[in-house]
């Protein structure tokens, strides 16, 4: 199947460029992320060799994230502290010119996280990845949005900026039943966004990573279980020859 299409085409050489970038500078993300994914999160960002920093507390995000190559803000398990927490990070990818990826978990569910995502949406130029019911539960909002980049995970993952367009059909259905999967890749966009200035270029070779290292890990593991920490590994031993030849089956 082809992988990677679209209006334009990333080859495997493209993405590992991206991927070596991410290798050689090193990329902090700061995420400020849900309780349930702070873990895979973190350990997704340090096999793709960016790092993590996972600060919370409304008095030093801001700190944290100057320092950053990029910032997530993943609205899974928000409360009234967290909340707090995200115009203090939104003020410094404003005044830095920072990359944002915004993840506006379960949007559909609350009137709150539409509260919040609206205000996030206010920021130009912001990378956001949702599954298909959040970034549906937002259309109206993301078409005003400007410079957005719009991520729309799942069995196919649609990319979609002014510029380009990707769609990357990698991946195993084993990632939907790990919790966390869908916001570590968020992490891992922004990693990629440190060191790529075009973000759907950065988003389309994250995500092209990160589904080859589903499709192996799926094939080394058991199960669910077994499949997390598989994804892992697999993420951790992704090059150049793999993606060439798994983007070219
Ligand atoms: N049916 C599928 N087949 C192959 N890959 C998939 C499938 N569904 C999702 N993926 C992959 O799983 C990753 C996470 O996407 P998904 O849309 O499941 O996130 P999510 O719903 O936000 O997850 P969560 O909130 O639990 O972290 C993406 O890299 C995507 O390509
Ligand atoms: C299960 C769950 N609940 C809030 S965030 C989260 C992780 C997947 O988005
Ligand atoms: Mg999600």
């Amino acid at each position: 199947m082809s992988a990677v299409m679209a209006m334009d085409r990333l080859d495997a050489a493209r993405v590992a460029s991206v991927l070596a970038r991410v290798v050689e500078n090193r990329p902090r993300v700061q995420c400020l992320t849900n309780t349930v994914a702070q873990n895979i999160t973190a350990n997704m960002l340090l096999a793709f060799g960016a790092i993590p920093s996972m600060a919370i507390h409304v008095d030093e995000v801001a700190a944290m994230a100057e320092g950053a190559g990029a910032i997530l803000i993943n609205i899974g398990t928000i409360n009234a502290e967290s909340e707090l927490a995200i115009p203090k990070l939104l003020e410094v990818a404003r005044e830095r010119g920072k990359p944002l990826v915004f993840d506006p978990v379960f949007v559909e569910l609350s009137p709150l996280r539409q509260h919040i995502a609206r205000e996030v949406l206010r920021l130009p130029n912001l990378v956001v990845r949702g599954n298909a019911t959040e970034m549906t539960a937002l259309a109206f909002d993301l078409a005003s949005a400007e410079g957005v980049t719009r991520v729309t995970t799942g069995k196919v993952d649609r990319i979609e900026s002014g510029a380009a367009s990707f769609s990357v059909a990698h991946g195993h259905p084993l990632m939907t039943k790990v919790t966390g999967v869908g916001c570590a890749a968020g992490a891992l966009i922004a990693a990629c966004c440190a060191v790529e200035k075009d973000p759907a270029i950065a988003a389309a070779a994250a995500l092209t990573a990160y589904g080859i290292a589903g499709e192996i890990a799926a094939e080394r593991s058991r199960g669910p279980g077994s499949f997390a920490v598989e994804l892992v590994d697999a993420l951790a031993g992704i090059d150049e020859a793999t993606l060439a030849q798994r983007m070219a089956g």
